[in-house]
């Protein structure tokens, strides 16, 4: 089994990417429903401070890659020759995520953060931000997890500076290429 992880600063298309390989019939894990799934099964009601609680205690008794672990055998047991891994946030998840999975490749999309704002300004979701300093405060909260570690790790660079259609389509190439070998 093929196992791809995407990691990015937000905002950068990792939803974009994501939904291409959904598109392309490639399992989508995310982590984010991992944590949820953990919330439901220790009986908290479905809230953003839930997830945090369930995240932070985790991380505490685990470690740094206290999601991941939880997600291997998620990933483990999809049916299919490639599966994608929405969520990585930290160098420790990529570490575990290839000591598990031989065939594992991790693509960082490179997004500059003018671009993000401005794309995250017109996504128009409750999260979205309305000034840049919003973001770059959520880009060093993403930092101290460990984001900008797993990006230098990643094997595959992928631009999104260019259109959607043209992202669009260098994502379907390159799982194109993934799902034929
Ligand atoms: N090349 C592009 N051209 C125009 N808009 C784009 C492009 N790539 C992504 N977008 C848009 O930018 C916004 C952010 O992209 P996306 O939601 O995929 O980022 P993300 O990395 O998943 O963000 P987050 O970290 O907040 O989950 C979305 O509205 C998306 O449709």
């Amino acid at each position: 089994m093929k196992v791809i992880a995407v990691v990015g600063m937000p905002g950068s298309g990792k939803g974009e990417f994501s939904a291409i390989a959904h598109e392309m019939g490639i399992p989508v894990v995310v982590m984010g429903d991992v944590i949820r799934e953990e919330v439901k099964n220790q009986g908290l009601p479905p809230t953003d401070e839930s997830m945090g609680i369930i995240a932070r205690g985790l991380r505490e008794k685990y470690g740094m890659a206290a999601i991941a672990h939880i997600c291997v055998p998620v990933i483990a047991r999809q049916q299919a020759a490639v599966v994608l891994v929405d969520g990585v946030r930290g160098d420790a998840e990529v570490t575990l995520f290839s000591d598990s999975f031989p065939e594992f490749s991790l693509v960082s999309i490179e997004t500059p953060l003018n671009t993000r704002f401005a794309r995250l300004s017109e996504r128009g979701r409750s999260d979205d931000l309305q000034n840049i300093h919003e973001l770059i405060v959520r880009d060093e909260r993403e930092c101290s997890f460990g984001l900008g570690k797993a990006m230098e790790l990643a094997s595959v660079k992928m631009d999104n500076t260019g259109t959607r259609e043209e992202f669009q389509e260098k994502v379907r190439k390159y799982l194109t290429g993934m799902k034929s070998i």
